[in-house]
């Protein structure tokens, strides 16, 4: 039976292919396309490709747990909800290993504990860098951040562009996708759902 790669798993779990065979697959991918891959324009892609791939799917070498290890309790007692909003997303969707381009805002209430609010972006990072869905990008930024930070509450919204829905297939141009994670006070207290839904569409 062939060994199926779980999707989201570190690459040091699975067969690493060589760069050889990575950028061979690329070539085969360059004639599938109907285009000669020993032309000279065409000559160093395979190259290029799989160096853009190492960026484009840094997340899966990242530890999501060591970029939120370091936190500040000198904060004054501060207990409301810090949210860092319009983080740029750039991913892969997982069905055509295309882009997702968008936003995510990210939101928690600490408990005595705040984290460096870059982390917060860097996290994003970590997820948006692997094949994805929307939905599952979304859970496992809001479940990390209630996991390793233990705070009163997490929402997580996400508003992305897939362009397997834009370049090819069904071509709704102008479509964006919305997903959201909510937990403890921001799932138990409408209220605080509402303050942060309000915060987020104001300028
Ligand atoms: N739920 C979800 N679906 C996604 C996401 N990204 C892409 N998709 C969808 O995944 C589905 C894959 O459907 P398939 O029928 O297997 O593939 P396809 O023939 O290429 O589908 P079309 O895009 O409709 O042409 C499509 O409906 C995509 O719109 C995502 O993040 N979340
Ligand atoms: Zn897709």
């Amino acid at each position: 039976m062939t060994k199926v790669a779980k999707p989201n798993v570190s690459s040091e779990h699975q067969n690493s292919p060589s760069r050889e065979e990575a950028m061979q697959a690329v070539k085969t991918l360059i004639s599938w396309a109907g285009d000669d891959p020993n032309r000279e324009g065409l000559i160093d892609t395979p190259k290029r490709v799989i160096n853009a791939y190492k960026e484009f799917f840094a997340g899966y070498g990242m530890n999501p747990d060591e970029i939120l290890a370091r936190t500040f309790e000198e904060v004054e007692g501060y207990d409301e909800m810090v949210i860092i909003k319009n983080v740029r997303l750039e991913s892969h969707c997982e069905h055509h290993i295309v882009p997702i381009l968008g936003k995510a805002h990210v939101a928690y209430i600490p408990d005595k504990r705040v984290v460096g609010i870059s982390k917060l972006a860097r996290l994003v990072d970590v997820y948006a860098k692997r094949l994805q869905t929307q939905e599952t990008l979304t859970a496992q930024i809001a479940d990390t951040l209630e996991r390793v930070l233990k705070p009163r509450g997490v929402a997580v919204v996400i508003d992305a562009g897939h362009q397997c829905m834009t370049t090819r297939g069904i071509h709704k141009t102008e479509t964006s996708t919305v997903t959201s994670r909510m937990l403890g006070l921001f799932r138990k207290d409408p209220r605080t759902r509402a303050e942060f839904m309000n915060l987020i569409t104001k300028i």
